[in-house]
C-alpha cells in the first residue's frame, strides 16, 4: 500500500514571471515540504528573492499558480495571508520611529494579543536571538546592524507563523554570533516546527540549516533534495561548482 503523500507547504505550478519584458521564470514547477527548512541557493540575480516575494504575494505571477498550504494565493486578501507568513529581509529595515519592543510587538498588538502573552513571546524570542532585554527601549539607530537583523527576525516570528520566509536574514551577524543564532534557531525549529524558506548566499549556512535544498540557476531550478543527497550526487557541473565554491 502506498503511503499518503504529504501535501506541499508551497507549490509553484507552471509559473511565469517577467520584469520589463525580460523573462525570469518560464514555466517553473517547484514544491516545498511542510515543517522543514528549505534553503534556496544560487548565483546573484538567479531569482531567489523573487521566489520568496511570489510566495507572500508581494509579486504576482504573469501566469501559472502559487499555492500556500494547498490554497491558491488570494491576492484580494493579502493581510490575512501575511498574518500566516513571517518575512524577514536583510535590506528592509525596522520602523525607525518605533522602539525595538514596539517593532517586535506591532503585529501582535494589531491582532489584539493580551499583554502577558505578548510579554512572554517577546522574552522567548529575545532569548532565542541572544538579545539583551535592555535593548527593548532603544530605537533602531541605537543598536548594531547585527542586532537590528535579529530584531527583524523576532518581528517576523512574533505571531508564530506556520510559514517563515527569510531573505539573507542571518547575513549581517558576525560569524560567532551567527553560529549561536543558527543553533538557537534550530532549537526553536525543533520545539515549534514550521515551514521555513531561507534564501542565502552562504552555501555553508544552507548546508548546516536546511533539511531540503533548492539549487537555482537564472530562472530555473537545477536540483532539489536533501543537502546530503545533492552533495553526494550533484546533478551537473554547475551544482557541483556552487556547492564547492559558493558561486
Ligand atoms: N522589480 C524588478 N524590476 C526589474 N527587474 C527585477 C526586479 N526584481 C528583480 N529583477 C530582476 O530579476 C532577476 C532576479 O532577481 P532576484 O532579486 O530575485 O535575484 P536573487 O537571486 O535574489 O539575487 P541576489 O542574490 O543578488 O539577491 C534579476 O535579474 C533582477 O535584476
Amino acid at each position: 500500500m502506498n503511503a499518503t503523500p504529504v501535501p506541499s507547504a508551497v507549490q509553484f505550478h507552471q509559473l511565469h514571471k517577467r520584469f520589463a519584458e525580460q523573462p525570469l521564470f518560464q514555466g517553473l514547477d517547484l514544491a516545498l515540504p511542510p515543517q522543514r527548512i528549505t534553503a534556496v541557493v544560487g548565483a546573484s540575480g538567479c531569482g531567489k528573492s523573487t521566489l520568496l516575494q511570489l510566495i507572500n504575494g508581494l509579486l504576482r505571477p504573469d501566469a501559472g499558480e502559487v499555492r500556500v498550504f494547498g490554497q491558491p494565493l488570494d491576492y484580494g486578501d493579502l493581510p490575512r495571508l501575511r498574518r500566516r507568513i513571517g518575512y524577514a529581509v536583510q535590506r528592509i529595515g525596522l520602523f525607525p520611529h518605533l522602539t525595538v519592543r514596539d517593532n517586535i510587538a506591532i503585529l501582535a498588538e494589531r491582532e489584539g494579543w493580551p499583554r502577558p502573552r505578548l510579554r512572554a513571546r517577546i522574552e522567548q524570542l529575545l532569548r532565542m536571538m541572544d538579545l539583551a532585554p535592555a535593548l527593548l527601549g532603544r530605537y533602531p539607530h541605537e543598536i548594531s546592524g547585527g542586532q537590528a537583523q535579529r530584531v527583524g527576525l523576532c518581528r517576523a516570528m512574533m505571531l508564530e507563523p506556520p510559514l517563515l520566509l527569510l531573505d539573507e536574514a542571518f547575513s549581517a551577524v558576525d560569524p560567532i554570533t551567527r553560529a549561536e543564532v543558527h543553533a538557537r534557531f534550530q532549537a526553536l525549529q525543533h520545539a515549534e516546527p514550521r515551514t521555513v524558506v531561507l534564501v542565502t548566499h552562504d552555501v555553508a549556512e544552507a548546508m548546516r540549516l536546511a533539511d531540503h535544498l533548492v539549487v537555482m540557476a537564472p530562472g530555473q531550478i537545477l536540483q532539489t533534495g536533501t543537502p546530503q543527497s545533492i552533495r553526494t550526487r550533484p546533478a551537473d557541473e554547475r551544482v557541483a561548482r556552487l556547492l564547492e565554491t559558493g558561486a
